[in-house]
């Protein structure tokens, strides 16, 4: 075994089983009715069969004519001879023999032999063969295998066409519907293939195969009924072929589907690997990494071509005993007549075996191939059907009021979050209460769960315990509706390779003015010349400062009462950080702000800040008051800064708290 092959995880190597039937069943039922289905088979069947009966047809017409050709040359023969007879008799009796025939008896014989002489002339000349009527017969069978073949052909394909659009269409949405724990142990790799390659062979390869083995299984059928009818006795010899290429065909495809399996299952990180390399080009380049990733892919390009290289032999392999098979078939077929003949072979029946006999050879590789090549390729379908049911998020739930949420008070209760249902909670008995209007800094260690508290307040993952906006449980409402009144800023922003106007507004909901006036809140409105400037693909042709700038205007254009920051500002510089807190604190004041930051100087001024360790809250607080702890968690953190980094964002706390001190009232802190 190839050493890349040996590489691979031996349970894909386990995995040898075939495609179950309800495969092809789901397949064919995607694409027509059981009603289409049934006028497809038959529509396949009738134009076997009239192609069929037009070669029997013309085997019946040539029989004809070789018999009646038998039949008129004995005919002649016995008609010559009786005349060549009854006319020496004639001579002699009217010559020197008279005598000795002069009997009645003698008479009679010549009588006889003349009017037979005469009836066989007569049979000659009254029974032609009447070639147009086979003709006809014939050219209406032709027209007939034509307009049947084709109509099969398009009502086949048709079925396919219309079951790979179905296909396609509902993994489509199967996959937008799909929880994020799909997304977290699917790499994109594997979604991108299942698009790609695997919707290719569905589309592209199958349908022309599919039909090329049915045809050829078809003439194949037709061709051993044809031998049967007039060599029964080679049916002995082919049914003999036909166990052999069964047991074999069955060693192959096992072989075959678990190999275009695992070939199948290796592209995958291959497609991630290029997906990944390309997003992170400017790292890699920039880290001299070049070789080390050209490596890396080589690695995974050898174990997909390993697999390859494998499922080209074993076809390889297969296709020279399907020679050895069909080699021996015609051997057969040819002795078999010169040993058999009994001097009753008619040379048709003969010339039709052999002739049928020889394309049987030709086409049974080929069909068997493609039969065996569909049976393989039949695993892209089970491949894609797989996305056609993953476990879907639960969407469905009564609307929450029109005007939901007024004020965005946010509270979580008794909150545990898992993100895989046998592991351990992430997220860890949560409770907190934040006000209406509050600007929320969430600081932590990396790992601490500060992400995963917005993954809560989004339901993107499975929560025990309880999340309120304004008394309304979030678990209770229809989860596009709630996803819809928060807006969130995330750490990489998402931008489309679209006009600004489209990217700023996907559903053409606001008028340009709106825009304009979004544009103008985060300071961006003298940086773009039209809302049909062209954004490329994830903005880059705006720098990362500008990309959260339209994140955040597209926010501002939203209106939503609850703004969610998840380290938008991780990579930006100080400056824009700034100058995107500014335009918060100024455009969003009326709105509930939850920002997770890792930057200190980002929350110093908030109204609260949340301290996470391990899945917990363990500090929360205004970030002075919490300052005031020699030994809290959120000093500990900002100790680490250094000196002058903890004496400016003391300061900067301390005149956030003075100024919004008339507003906070110690009786109204939640309790945590
Ligand atoms: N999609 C996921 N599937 C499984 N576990 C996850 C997933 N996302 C996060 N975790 C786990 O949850 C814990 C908290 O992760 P989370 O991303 O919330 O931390 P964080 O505080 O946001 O970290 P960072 O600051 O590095 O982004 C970590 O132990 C992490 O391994």
């Amino acid at each position: 075994m190839p050493k890349a092959v040996k590489s691979l995880d031996p349970a894909l190597f386990r995995t040898i089983r075939r495609v179950s039937g309800s495969v092809y069943r789901k397949y064919f039922r995607a694409g027509a009715n059981w009603c289409l289905l049934l006028t497809t088979v038959v529509s396949i069947l009738l134009a076997q069969i009239i192609t069929s009966v037009s070669d029997l047809w013309l085997t019946y017409w040539m029989n004809t004519v070789e018999e009646r050709k038998i039949k008129n040359y004995s005919a002649k023969l016995v008609a010559s001879e009786l005349t060549n007879a009854s006319d020496s008799v004639q001579n002699a009796t009217l010559a020197t023999e008279a005598p000795l025939y002069s009997s009645t008896g003698n008479l009679s014989v010549i009588g006889t032999m003349v009017k037979t002489a005469l009836t066989m002339q007569d049979i000659v000349t009254e029974e032609p063969v009447h070639h147009m009527f086979y003709i006809y017969i014939w050219g209406a069978a032709i027209l007939g295998c034509i307009l049947l073949t084709t109509g099969r052909s398009i009502l086949f394909l048709y079925v396919c066409m219309k079951s790979s659009i179905k296909m396609h269409n509902q993994m489509f949405s199967n996959i937008l519907s799909a929880t994020m724990r799909f997304f977290d142990t699917n790499p994109s790799g594997r979604i991108l293939n299942r698009f790609s390659k695997d919707m290719g062979v569905v589309d592209e390869i199958l349908p022309k195969m599919y039909l090329d083995s049915i045809q050829i299984f078809m003439v194949m059928a037709g061709i051993l009924i044809m031998v049967a009818i007039v060599s029964p006795y080679m049916m002995l010899t082919t049914m003999f072929c036909g166990i052999l290429l069964y047991i074999w065909t069955i060693i192959y495809l096992s072989t075959a589907q678990a190999i275009k399996r695992v070939e199948g299952v290796s592209r995958s990180p291959v497609f991630s690997h290029v997906s990944a390399s390309l997003a992170g080009l400017a790292t890699i380049r920039a880290c001299d990494a070049v070789p080390i990733l050209r490596v890396q892919f080589d690695d995974k390009q050898d174990i997909h071509t390993a697999a390859w290289y494998l499922s080209l032999i074993t076809n390889t392999t297969f296709s020279i005993w399907l020679s050895l098979i069909s080699a021996f078939y015609v051997i057969v077929v040819a002795y078999t007549f010169l040993l058999m003949d009994d001097g009753t072979t008619r040379s048709g029946n003969v010339g039709l075996a052999i002739s049928q006999g020889l394309i049987l050879v030709n086409v049974v590789q080929y069909g068997i191939k493609q039969t065996t090549e569909v049976i393989s390729q039949m695993t892209s379908v089970e491949r894609v059907l797989q996305f056609t049911k993953l476990p879907k998020e639960v969407t469905d739930g009564p609307m929450p009021p029109k005007d939901w949420p007024k004020r965005a008070k946010l509270v979580f209760k008794d909150l545990y979050l898992r993100y895989d249902t046998e592991a351990e909670p992430v997220l860890k008995n949560l409770n907190i209460v934040i006000e209406s209007g509050w600007k929320v800094g969430v600081v932590g260690r990396t790992g601490a769960g500060k992400s995963s508290l917005i993954s809560a307040l989004f339901r993107l993952a499975p929560i025990d315990g309880n999340v309120y906006i304004d008394d309304v449980e979030t678990g209770k409402i229809a989860l596009k509706e709630l996803r819809s009144k928060i807006s969130i800023i995330p750490q990489e922003p998402v931008l489309f390779s679209a006009s600004l106007r489209y990217n700023l507004d996907p559903f053409d909901k606001y008028t340009d003015a709106d825009i304009w006036n979004a544009l103008e809140q985060v300071e961006l409105k003298n940086s773009v010349s039209s809302l049909s400037a062209e954004v490329e693909s994830g903005g880059v042709n705006f720098s990362a400062g500008q990309r959260q700038l339209l994140c955040l205007a597209r926010a501002a254009l939203a209106r939503n009462k609850l703004l969610v920051l998840d380290e938008a500002t991780a990579n930006v510089d100080p400056n824009t950080d700034a100058l995107i807190q500014k335009s918060i604190r100024k455009h969003f004041s009326e709105c509930t702000v939850l920002t997770v930051a890792h930057r200190l100087h980002t929350v110093a001024d908030s109204d609260r800040v949340v301290v996470m360790e391990a899945g917990e809250i363990v500090e929360c607080g205004h970030p002075h008051e919490l300052l005031k702890k020699d030994d809290g968690y959120f000093t500990r953190m900002v100790k680490q800064l250094g000196s002058a980094s903890e004496q400016s964002l003391r300061e900067l706390a301390q005149k956030a708290y003075l100024a919004h001190i008339k507003y906070v009232d110690a009786d109204e802190q939640p309790a945590l």
